[in-house]
């Protein structure tokens, strides 16, 4: 790919971003166009840009809420906000908004070009920094795996036993079980502890970037490639590297990947010549990869290779008590950082901490105490300290789905809405929903496909 950087043009004006577009595109720039915010939204999801460049004054969601939108899906990818002349004041809510760099209407075509660049390079050292940040994690006390339930028992238990053996293991579990959590721990107790432990996010990353990242480039392998890089295996050499989201990873990526885990070699990008390395490889995953294989979205071969143990972290909301030991050390660990003297938990919050589902799991409830702590008046956490979802959350209602709360439906009905229900809340992982329904995979894909 050879352009200085991909841009995303946003403005309902169609000869504005044509006319953006060809500047760019002059520039080296490659764009894309759309005219909406939600249609950017749709591209940002499915697509990797550098930069998003958009209007503030536009019909349905504006540039401003596009800015919000974008600085929590994608918060790595800067937003540069064109706005009118004069306009002072929704510049700086532009800035409020998370938006990177703001340009005035009518644009100057050259102070364009720079600001888009300069987003661009921003965007680049952001990435730098996030990496370096991702391997220089130390062991201290907050890496510690707590949780002494019976699910969570026994995942120590494998993760003892797994932990020495030189295999690839598949960490699987909903998003904030504490994945990457455990390959940490997994590095530590074996014998390549001494040794680097790298992990890298495959859903951040698009194919060119990733396969750079992961097998290293030789100068000049593409138009950004100034100097040689090592690439992440390499960086890892003798200890782990953690393949984080590895059931986002593009299938073309697959392919390469599985062959280098076959040979225990790799080709950096750009090279002739193929390089040995000694790593061991942990891949974790909130997907449902059995599904992905048979869905023709994740390649079988290289599942069964990462698939050599399995270590699955249960949902928050099936351990119990540790719900509330996990709060303890969370209060404990925000009382400490922000020198505030909370002491522990009132019993109608803890309450309401069992209760709840947790969608978001151990990362959900780690926030949750920190805004407490931030919060309280008192020294406990009490439930007025809690965000509203987990205090108004009522659990043990008559299940009935639909909008109608005195509908009255047939069983068959009722199962189908459940079924969808419990596939909602675990982010359509079928094996896990199939777990809670309590019915084998198969039968609920005849049930899914029956209804
Ligand atoms: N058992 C645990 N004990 C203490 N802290 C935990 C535990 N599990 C998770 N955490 C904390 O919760 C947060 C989320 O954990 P982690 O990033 O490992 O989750 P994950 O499953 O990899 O999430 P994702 O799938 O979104 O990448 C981290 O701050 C981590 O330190």
């Amino acid at each position: 790919m050879n352009h200085e950087g991909r841009v995303l043009i946003v403005d309902d004006e169609v000869s504005m971003c044509e006319l953006i577009a060809t500047t760019l595109q002059m520039r080296g720039f490659e764009t894309v166009s759309c005219h909406s915010a939600s249609d950017a939204i749709g591209l940002i999801r499915k697509s990797e840009f550098d930069v998003v460049l958009t209007d503030v004054c536009m019909p349905g969601t504006t540039g401003l809420q596009l800015c919000q939108q974008i600085a929590a899906l994608r918060p790595d990818v800067p937003v540069v906000v064109m706005t009118a002349f004069g306009s002072l004041e929704t510049a700086v809510a532009a800035i409020r908004s998370g938006a990177y760099d703001f340009i005035v209407k009518p644009v100057e075509m050259r102070i364009l070009a720079i600001t888009i660049a300069r987003a661009v390079e921003k965007r680049k050292l952001t990435g730098q920094i996030r990496l370096l940040e991702s391997q220089s994690f130390a062991s201290d006390g907050d890496s510690e795996l707590l949780g002494d339930s019976e699910p969570m028992r026994r995942m120590h238990d494998q993760l003892a036993r797994a932990a020495p053996s030189d295999a690839s293991i598949l960490i699987t579990g909903e998003s904030g079980t504490g994945k990457e959590l455990v390959a940490r721990s997994i590095h530590r107790h074996s014998g390549r502890s001494e040794k680097p432990f790298v992990a890298v996010n495959c859903a951040a990353l698009s194919e060119t970037l990733l396969e750079s990242e992961l097998f290293g480039h030789t100068r000049g392998a593409f138009t950004d490639a100034r100097n040689e890089r090592r690439g992440l295996f390499l960086e890892a050499e003798g200890g782990t590297l953690l393949l984080d989201e590895m059931g986002d990873m593009p299938l073309a990526m697959q392919v390469k990947l599985l062959r280098a885990l076959e040979e225990k070699r790799l080709r950096p990008v750009g090279s002739d010549h193929e390089i040995e390395f000694d790593v061991r490889v942990l891949a974790a995953t909130h997907r449902d990869l059995e599904s992905a294989v048979e869905d023709g979205r994740f390649r079988q071969d290289l599942f069964y290779r990462i698939n050599v143990i399995q270590l699955h972290l249960p949902p928050l909301r099936s351990r119990g008590a540790d719900i509330l030991r996990l709060a303890a050390h969370f209060i404990q660990l925000f009382a400490e950082n922000s020198g505030k003297p909370v002491l522990g938990i009132a019993e109608p919050a803890a309450e309401k901490l069992l209760e709840y589902s947790w969608p978001g799991n151990v990362r959900e409830l780690r926030n949750a105490m920190e805004r407490a702590v931030a919060l309280t008046q008192y020294d406990t956490v009490t439930i007025d300290d809690l965000p509203d979802k987990i205090r108004d959350f009522r659990s043990g209602s008559v299940f009935i789905g639909g909008d109608d709360p005195t509908e009255l439906v047939s069983l068959e009905q009722i199962e189908s809405r459940y079924i969808e229900h419990v596939l909602n809340a675990v982010n359509q992982n079928r094996t896990e929903a199939a777990k809670i329904l309590g019915v084998d995979r198969k039968t609920l894909y005849r049930k899914l496909k029956t209804t």
